[in-house]
Order: C-alpha cells, then structure tokens, then sequence
C-alpha cells in the first residue's frame, strides 16, 4: 500500500526553481551496488531515494529507467554459455527487480511512486501504458518503468531514451559513475579529456561508450536532450535540475 504524504503535491511557488518540468531519471544497475560486486546496496538506493524527493519537493515530474547490470545481464550470460534471448529475459527481470527495491526505499521516504513493467507481470506490478504513466507523472507520481524496452538486444539507455521521448520528458538523464562523457572511457584512461557539450553526431562518430549507439541514435532522431553526471557526487541530481553545470550535455549542438 502506497505512503500517501504530500511530498509528491506540486506547488506553483517551488516549481519556479526548476529548469524542467518532466525529466526522466536513468540509473545504472551498477550503481546501485554501492561498494559490493553483486545485488543491492540498500544505503545508495536510501541516498538516491533522498535526491529524487529533492526534485519531487521542487515539482518536478520524474520519471525513472533503472539497469540491471548488478545482476544480470543478457550479453555477459550469453558469454558463459546461455541462449542470449534468455539472458535478456533474465537481464530484464533483473530490472523489475531493482525497481520494485526502488519503489520500496521511496515510499520508506514518503515519495509516492509506481512501477510499471514493459512485460505484462499481473499482481507484481502494471504493465506499461504510454497515458496512464503521464497521468501518474501529472498527478506528482514517480514512475519507475522497468523490463527495459520488452525486448532481447537492447539496453536500458535505449529504455531511457524511448521512454523519455514517450513522456515528452524535457530531458533524459544519465545517472552513472563517471562525471560526464570523455574523449575514451575514463576508467581506463588518466588522460581523458571531458566534454561539457556534445553533438549527437559527434558522439556517434567517435563511438564513445558511455551509452550505447541506438540509444543515441533514438534521441538525435527526437531531438531529445540527454545529461550525463556522476551520482555518486551527493548533491549533484538536484544541482543540474535547477539548472547547474554537471556532466556532459548531449544535444544537437
Ligand atoms: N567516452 C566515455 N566517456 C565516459 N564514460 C565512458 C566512455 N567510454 C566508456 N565509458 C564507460 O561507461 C560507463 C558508464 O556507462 P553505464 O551505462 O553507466 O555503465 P554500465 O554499462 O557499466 O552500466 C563508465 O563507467 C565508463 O567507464
Ligand atoms: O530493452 C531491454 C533492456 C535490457 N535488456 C537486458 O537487461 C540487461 C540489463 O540492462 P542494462 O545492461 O542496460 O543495465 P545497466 O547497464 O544500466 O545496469 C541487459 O544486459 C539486457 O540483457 C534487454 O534485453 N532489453
């Protein structure tokens, strides 16, 4: 049974400080591991629960696509020897699952929330339907959308992607481990150099890993906004709502 509380009711006063009116929130599976190798760590899914009531406190409308990388995934089961259709499934359930755990440590803060599901789930959580999730994201809701797009090959960046352009999110945002889109993969270059903006063309010709090509393919084709940021810098989801400079703008420059 949902808290109800009022934190999720949107007042005109507090709106003002908000670049956005809709945003939609993707988090990384991985990141939900905190400082484990596997599952979830129940203190990082209590901060980011802490961050997005910052932005439901404010109005802003939030919808959200969590990974299930610190469980499954689909290409990585494959590779130990599994059909890769049935990795996906697993890698999609593995998404329902981090959602529900969200939804959980939300409604632990008072933040009215929903989860939806991309594969019908009667009795665990609703299926996905286009207008009752924009009535739910109207109405103050969160709305977790999980099980990825439905669908084996894809990724929960193209999820993100689809869906934010579905809701006609102001902005996709890209909650990850690294602060922002570099020139190669950070972790394993010192000498990367971080862009503050970036053209979708130019992140499609350079191959640069941090989303993957379809997803950014998707979001070009809509002119849809995409920010990259570190959430594990505390502070910083909020910082860039109200219009701070954080990690990489993606957009059609
Ligand atoms: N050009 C790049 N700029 C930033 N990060 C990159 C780049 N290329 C690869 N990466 C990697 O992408 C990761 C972020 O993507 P994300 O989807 O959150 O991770 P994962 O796929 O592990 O869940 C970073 O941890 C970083 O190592
Ligand atoms: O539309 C989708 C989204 C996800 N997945 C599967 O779910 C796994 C977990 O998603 P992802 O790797 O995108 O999670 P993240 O890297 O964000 O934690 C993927 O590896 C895929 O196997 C899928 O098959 N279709």
């Amino acid at each position: 049974m949902p808290v109800i509380s009022d934190r999720n009711t949107p007042s005109p006063e507090r709106n003002k400080k908000s670049k956005y009116k809709r945003i939609l929130l993707k988090l990384s599976g991985e990141a939900l591991m905190g400082d484990g190798e596997f599952g979830i760590d129940p203190k990082v899914l209590d901060r980011m629960a802490l961050e997005i009531g910052q932005l439901v406190g404010i109005g802003v409308q939030v919808g959200m696509v969590i990974g299930g990388g610190n469980l499954f995934r689909g290409a990585a089961l494959h590779a130990a020897g599994m059909e890769r259709v049935t990795g996906d499934h697993m890698g999609m359930l593995a998404t329902v699952m981090n959602a529900l755990a969200m939804r959980d440590a939300l409604e632990r803060s008072n933040i009215r929330s929903r989860v939806m599901s991309a594969i019908p789930m009667s009795g665990v959580v609703e299926h996905y339907d286009r207008r009752t999730a924009i009535r739910y994201l109207t109405s103050g809701d969160v709305v977790i959308f999980s099980a990825g797009t439905g669908n084996p090959f894809f990724t929960t960046d193209s999820a993100a992607c689809l869906r934010g352009i579905e809701i006609d999110a102001d902005v996709v945002v890209k909650a990850t481990k690294v602060d922002g889109v570099y020139d190669k993969d950070p972790v394993l270059h010192p000498d990367a150099v971080k862009y503050e903006r970036l053209g979708y063309d130019e992140a499609l010709d350079r191959k640069l890993g941090v989303m993957d090509l379809t997803a950014i393919c998707l979001v070009r084709d809509h002119d849809m906004p995409v920010r990259v940021f570190d959430m594990t810098k505390p502070g910083a989801l909020l910082n860039l709502v109200v219009g701070g400079k954080e990690g990489t703008l993606i957009d059609r420059g």
